[in-house]
């Protein structure tokens, strides 16, 4: 078997697309979208993944408002900023970008945000409001990943799901996002505590993997026919991704995101789908 491509790039150009007319009646209405990102430090991924937010926010007509700090910056200098852009009205959603340097305390710039204009969907409200199953923008690598399926045609509803990872932007919320009822998955989370990964992996209809290790997931521990999801983004010495997935495993699974080129692009296009509906959310709410 040869597994199909779930093609993150594709889905998320349509996304787009579909973006870009809402923002164009936005703007009809006086209002411009305009996303904040806040970067510190000069990680090459952090930055490359900032500048394609930007180079996406071009083609769908929201304004881009960037803010760049050195990886010397201090805890203080950065919750300034975060201040500033809860105050700025051009600013209608922002995102920190992770992780930020050793010795910041991450949790307490992300409670600092003003939820409202949380953009990643990240903040503490915003991840409560998830649990409580209220209106709240989604965390972008979850929800692109279950647009990504959806798109495909996946089965979620009633598929056995194994998320392997418990970050914050991936692991933690993932699962609950597929076991709300519109999505009805059942959901196994797996870490670097879990006793015998394999055995779990063997019996997922979905694997969503989020390890961040190296071809951890090898084809013998795959369902044959299952739909695989890479997220991990290691680099080789060149600098080159190398996934969780092991690239054998095309050969049994029945569906494969390619990485790059899958959940990425998705990440993209969910980050924007989030800031056009806080717009419009803010529109409409102002009659
Ligand atoms: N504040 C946040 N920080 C981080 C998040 C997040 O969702 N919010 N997730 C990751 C990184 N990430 C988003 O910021 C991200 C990762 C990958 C891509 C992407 O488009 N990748 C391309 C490949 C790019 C390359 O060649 O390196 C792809 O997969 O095709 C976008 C965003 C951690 N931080």
């Amino acid at each position: 078997m040869t597994a199909q491509i779930l093609d993150g790039k594709a889905t998320a150009a349509a996304i787009k697309s579909e973006l870009a007319v809402r923002v164009a009646a936005l703007r009809e209405r006086g209002v411009t979208p305009g996303l904040g990102t806040v970067l510190v430090g000069d990680d090459p991924g952090s930055q490359k993944y900032v500048a394609g937010k930007h180079r996406d926010c071009a083609q769908v007509g929201i304004a881009s408002l960037q803010r760049e700090l050195p990886a010397t910056a201090t805890q203080e200098e950065i919750e300034a900023v975060v201040r500033e852009l809860n105050d700025d009205p051009a600013c209608t959603g922002y995102i920190v970008q992770l992780p930020l340097p050793r010795g910041i305390d991450e949790n307490r710039v992300l409670e600092l945000m003003d939820p409202d204009k949380d953009a990643d969907g990240l903040h503490p409200t915003n991840l409560g409001r998830l649990v409580l199953n209220e209106p709240a923008p989604l965390p972008c690598t979850p929800y692109g990943i279950v647009r990504l399926l959806r798109a495909h045609g996946v089965e979620i509803n009633g598929a056995e799901v194994v998320v392997v990872g418990r970050g914050v932007t991936i692991g933690r919320p993932m699962p609950l996002l597929l076991t709300r009822r519109s999505e009805n998955a059942t959901v196994t989370q797996c870490h670097t505590g879990t006793r015998d990964l394999a055995a779990h992996l063997r019996r997922a209809d979905i694997v969503v993997a989020a390890a961040g290790v190296p071809h951890l997931i090898k084809p013998e521990d795959v369902k044959p026919g299952a739909a695989v999801l890479d997220v991990g983004v290691s680099r080789d010495e060149h600098g080159k991704i190398v996934g969780d997935v092991h690239p054998g495993v095309a050969e049994v699974a029945g569906w494969l995101s390619p990485n790059p080129g899958g959940v990425g692009p998705m990440t993209r296009a969910q980050l924007l789908a989030n800031v056009v509906e806080a717009a419009e959310r803010n529109t409409n709410g102002a009659g």
